[in-house]
């Protein structure tokens, strides 16, 4: 009753969100400000008989050391604020003035012990007002501060208050750490008030309370007793001793109870702000870095400015925390910071005004900085030295920086920044060498998965240690993460397993993924694509099965599945240990490494992947192929040609990506085809080769060249095939040789997400094939200057038969009907080589051949039968492609071909189709994912015409112009095309 009242004006809005708030903490039992809300719970709206609002707290909410009375919310009217104010003998009164939208709460001197034991109150000086002191480094921000004088008691109370929170509403928060004569008027403010703007992340150190003494203990996170009394701190700089005397207390808990880093009196909302290292020996994983500030601090060598950099997660910002409570510790001992002196328990209470937390993005002001630096020549209030640390001091300007960094040399010695940084790249140079550095590495999945055991026993939670590991191991060597994701799982309330960090994680379990790989390395297409499908239906990102899969390889490729694995990584490792199989892991790594890349850019991630998969088990062919590819081009330059002109990657069409070509030659094809588009003199049209086209390979030798030329839409495809012999022009100009070219189809990301609803699931479905070779004398013909079908195993679509700028070419006189470039490709099918078939054709680096061979029941090579497509660049004759293929043209009398296309229809499901030719009569055969196989022979002559069962759409003959084929596809929307495999082997 004789209480003396504090009243504090809060918006009610603030103050219901701020309620609602408070309400929200995650854990109720764990967190003080959350009794609060038990209170909030628990609270009757009356309506009184004016137009007030009276609120009565209900006995049930009473805590710990409450006094047992109710407590109330009453709201009054306008103009009764202090006449009416009621009398309560409750611990305190909150009433709201309708006028003034404000609630004012009122103090009363009775203890509300809103806390159980586990859990400090927030301190409440009851002979002080509360008023801010003001802080040298306050004015810094005028605009934002808060400045009021000290006012004479009797003033104190709401009058207080109200000057003080009307003022934008801003209040210097209490730390709340102390549980000196508790009230929860400041707890309840400090979660009402709104924040003051200020530059410093923990300017609210300063608070009003920096006359008082009170112990400053608070935040017992452990669980440990309150310590209540207020040693004087003055007198005892050095609580230790004190501490034990006065409460009986082990000092280790008061170490505890102290050491809670809480900087804006907030609690701590997760594991990670919960466990938050509180000295040197908790900061796990950075021994090297403890080890030397702390030397540093013992030897009394200090510098005055301090980087610390690493990824996230690693404890940058707690390390700088302990280092500054570590110097300005008073303990002689070597285990600093002791966490009970006078300075510990300012800091760790947040009250420290030594120590400031700069906001990087606020201080980039000229004025600001100036102003810091020159508070921070002011010799420190109480300790020994004035630390600054700039968190994300990458964001700090040049400006702030060289302002900084130009202090350091005119600044005393008790002066300390700390800048703090996950990307040193961002800095400036001068900051390097300024500086003294602290790399502070990822952290081993050991030491974090011994923090999560540590942090689960304290936490009380039920785990298993294979979790525990598996949460490490996903986390990227950031504590954060892993406590984050403990954090997370903890909540579910429920053993924390490894099936349950699958499902949170979202990723495939290891039974899963092996089997996965299996079916890839088997080369078992169908069953592939259905369990990929099935696996990123489900709930699998892409992007996150890919990295699994890599994972789980290298794991193989490191023997680490063999011992203290799962049974089921034993098995895998034991089936895939001979020196093939690892190869083929390995390759099998390059391309999903390939492929993570393509992901990124890709919207359709799930077909990428898939394609990936099934790429999976060729991949040590396509490889070869590679070297090859590469080798052909060593041959070149060894032959003294200019390498500018000699850019090919024989592998690179058969990819659904084209990345593996190195930068290098990316680059000069680039320049290339700049130069050739700026020779053009219509600057629309050099726009429009800029823009839309792209020079992807060239193949220069003696004097002649192919150049393969993508466009990403149909339109520019057309426009281009209209101009191509100008195209061809421009190239031999800047190359200064004959030019054929190749104009193929390749659809860009913008173009693929426009269409890709129709488009599904579809890669480099088809290529045209243009050719504006200069016609050359016919002696040149069958020399080594015809390279014309190197690069010729894509795909390639058919086109009208037109007059041919080459038609006068020897090697070229091909029949109006086989003018088509897929009519040229299928034929080479049939070829009598008489060459011995190199190791590596190029379709091995397709996956499919396998399937198509063994669907077609033919071998892949048939030195009889001739099965080689076309030589490799490796025996790059062109003489000799160009007379075998004349030859073949020649006795090819019964045009006796075969190809393959694999559709895919809209029920997922792939389907083979081997459509064969010989004389007049065209035979399909089809197989679709259940292995249902049909044949189905045509002799009417009816070549061009599609044929559709439920499962696929496939095109009979070899003739169909593809492109016309393709849009059929489109417009019945059934299934369409994936992908043409041309040839495949001999139909006899
Ligand atoms: N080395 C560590 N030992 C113990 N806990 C750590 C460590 N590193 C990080 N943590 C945990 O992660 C949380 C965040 O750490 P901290 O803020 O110090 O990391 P940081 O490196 O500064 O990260 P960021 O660069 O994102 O600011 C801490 O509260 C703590 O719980
Ligand atoms: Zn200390």
């Amino acid at each position: 009753m004789d209480g003396r009242r504090h009243s504090v004006d809060i918006p009610i809005s603030k103050t219901l969100v701020a309620l609602r708030r408070v309400r929200s903490l995650r854990d109720p039992s764990t967190i003080s400000t959350s009794k609060f809300s038990a209170l909030v719970d628990n609270v009757n709206w009356e309506t009184n008989s004016g137009s007030g609002i009276s609120l009565r707290f209900l006995d049930s909410c009473q805590e710990g050391g409450g006094s047992g009375k109710n407590h109330r919310l009453r709201t009054n009217n306008v103009g009764k604020l202090d006449g009416e104010r009621e009398e309560f003998v409750d611990d305190f009164n909150l009433s709201y003035d309708l006028g003034k939208s404000k609630f004012n709460l009122y103090e009363f001197s009775g203890p509300l012990n809103i806390d159980s034991g586990r859990y400090c109150s927030h301190r409440v000086d009851h002979n002080k007002s509360i008023i801010p002191s003001i802080d040298p480094l306050e004015d810094v921000d005028s605009c934002n501060e808060l400045s009021i004088g000290p006012l004479p008691e009797e003033e104190t109370d709401h009058i207080v208050s109200e000057r003080k929170f009307q003022s934008n509403n801003q209040v210097k928060k209490s730390y709340g750490n102390v549980g000196n004569g508790t009230s929860p008027s400041l707890s309840l403010r400090d979660v009402l008030s709104s924040r003051t703007a200020s530059l410093f992340a923990n300017e609210d150190d300063d608070a009003a309370y920096n006359d008082d003494p009170g112990c400053g203990i608070s935040c017992c996170w452990s669980g440990t007793p309150r310590f209540r009394e207020s040693p004087d701190l003055e007198n005892n700089p050095l609580l230790c001793k004190n501490v034990e005397e006065i409460s009986g207390y082990d000092t280790r808990c008061l170490k505890y109870t102290c050491n809670e880093i809480v900087p804006h009196s907030e609690t701590p909302r997760s594991l990670s702000q919960k466990f938050r290292p509180k000295s040197f020996s908790e900061l796990v994983g950075q021994n090297v870095v403890a080890r030397s500030l702390l030397g540093a601090i013992i030897k009394g060598r200090i510098t005055s400015l301090y980087l610390f950099h690493g990824p996230r997660g690693t404890g940058k910002t707690s390390a700088s925390r302990i280092f500054a409570a570590a110097l300005n510790c008073l303990s002689m001992d070597e285990n600093r910071p002791c966490g009970i002196c006078r300075e510990c328990v300012m800091f760790f209470s947040g009250r420290s005004r030594d120590v400031k937390e700069v906001d990087p993005v606020r201080i980039n002001r000229r004025e600001r900085i100036r102003s810091l630096i020159k508070k921070a020549a002011i010799p420190p209030v109480s300790s020994r030295f004035k630390i600054f640390i700039f968190d994300e001091c990458h964001l700090l300007h040049g400006d702030t920086w060289a302002t900084v960094l130009h202090s350091l040399d005119n600044l005393s010695q008790h002066v300390i920044f700390v800048m703090i940084t996950p990307d040193l790249d961002k800095l400036p140079r001068s900051a390097f060498s300024r500086s003294q550095r602290y790399h502070f590495p990822k952290i081993k999945d050991s030491d974090i998965s011994g923090r999560l055991v540590n942090i689960c026993h304290e936490e009380g939670l039920d785990f298993d240690q294979v979790a525990l590991d598996f949460i490490a191991s996903k986390s990227n060597g950031s504590m954060r993460d892993a406590e984050m994701m403990l954090d997370q799982l903890s909540l579910l309330g429920k053993r924390i397993t490894m099936s349950l960090a699958y499902e949170l994680i979202g990723i495939v379990s290891d039974d899963e993924l092996l089997d996965l790989l299996d079916l890839a390395m088997s080369s078992d297409t169908s069953k592939t694509v259905i369990r990929a499908r099935e696996l990123m239906r489900s709930r699998i990102d892409p992007m996150q099965l890919t990295s699994q899969l890599a994972n789980l390889i290298m794991d193989v490729l490191a023997g680490n599945c063999e011992e203290g694995c799962s049974e089921a990584r034993r098995r895998f490792s034991s089936r895939h240990n001979s020196e093939m199989d690892l190869q083929k892991l390995s390759h099998a790594l390059k391309i999903l490494s390939e492929t993570e890349k393509q992901l990124r850019l890709s919207k359709n991630q799930t077909t990428w992947l898939t394609v990936a998969l099934l790429q999976l088990s060729s991949s040590t062919e396509c490889s070869s192929e590679v070297n090859d590819s590469k080798l052909w081009i060593d041959n070149v330059h060894e032959r003294g040609e200019n390498w500018k002109h000699v850019v090919s990657c024989s592998c690179e069409e058969k990819r659904p990506h084209t990345l593996r070509i190195p930068e290098d030659y990316r680059k000069t094809l680039e320049s290339i085809w700049k130069k050739a588009s700026e020779l053009c003199q219509s600057s629309s049209f050099k726009n429009f080769l800029l823009e839309q086209g792209k020079l992807s390979s060239l193949v220069v030798s003696q004097g002649n060249a192919v150049a393969e030329l993508e466009f990403c839409h149909p339109n520019c495809i057309s426009k281009a095939e209209k101009s191509q012999k100008l195209i061809a022009n421009l190239l031999r100009s800047t190359l200064d040789c004959n030019v054929d070219i190749k104009i193929n189809l390749v659809p860009c990301a913008s173009y693929k997400s426009r269409h890709a609803k129709v488009r599904k699931a579809y890669f480099r479905l088809f290529s045209c094939s243009r050719r504006a070779r200069k016609s050359q004398s016919s002696t040149e013909c069958g020399s080594d200057s015809d390279y014309s079908e190197y690069t010729s195993e894509r795909p390639m679509i058919s086109e009208r038969c037109t007059n041919r700028p080459f038609s006068d070419d020897p090697c070229l006189k091909i029949p109006h009907k086989c003018c088509h470039r897929m009519d040229v490709v299928r034929t080479l099918g049939n070829v009598q080589s008489t060459r011995t078939p190199p190791s590596h054709g190029p379709l091995e680096h397709n996956p499919i051949p396998d399937l198509v061979a063994a669907a077609s029941n033919e071998p892949r090579y048939n030195h009889e039968g001739g099965v080689l497509p076309f030589q490799e660049p490796e025996h790059h004759q062109p003489n000799c492609f160009a007379r075998t293929f004349r030859r073949h043209r020649k006795s090819s009398s019964s045009d006796a071909s075969q190809m393959v296309c694999i559709t895919e229809s809209k029920q997922n499901k792939l389907a083979l189709s081997i459509v064969r030719k010989a004389s007049s009569e065209t035979s399909v055969t089809t197989s679709d994912t259940n292995n249902n196989s049909n044949t189905y022979t045509n002799s009417s002559g009816d070549e061009n015409g599609l044929r559709e069962n439920s499962e696929t759409l496939c095109w009979k003959t070899p003739t169909l112009h593809l492109k016309k084929a393709w849009r059929s596809g489109h417009q019945r929307e059934n299934s369409h095309l994936v992908r043409w495999v041309l040839p495949c082997a001999t139909a006899k």
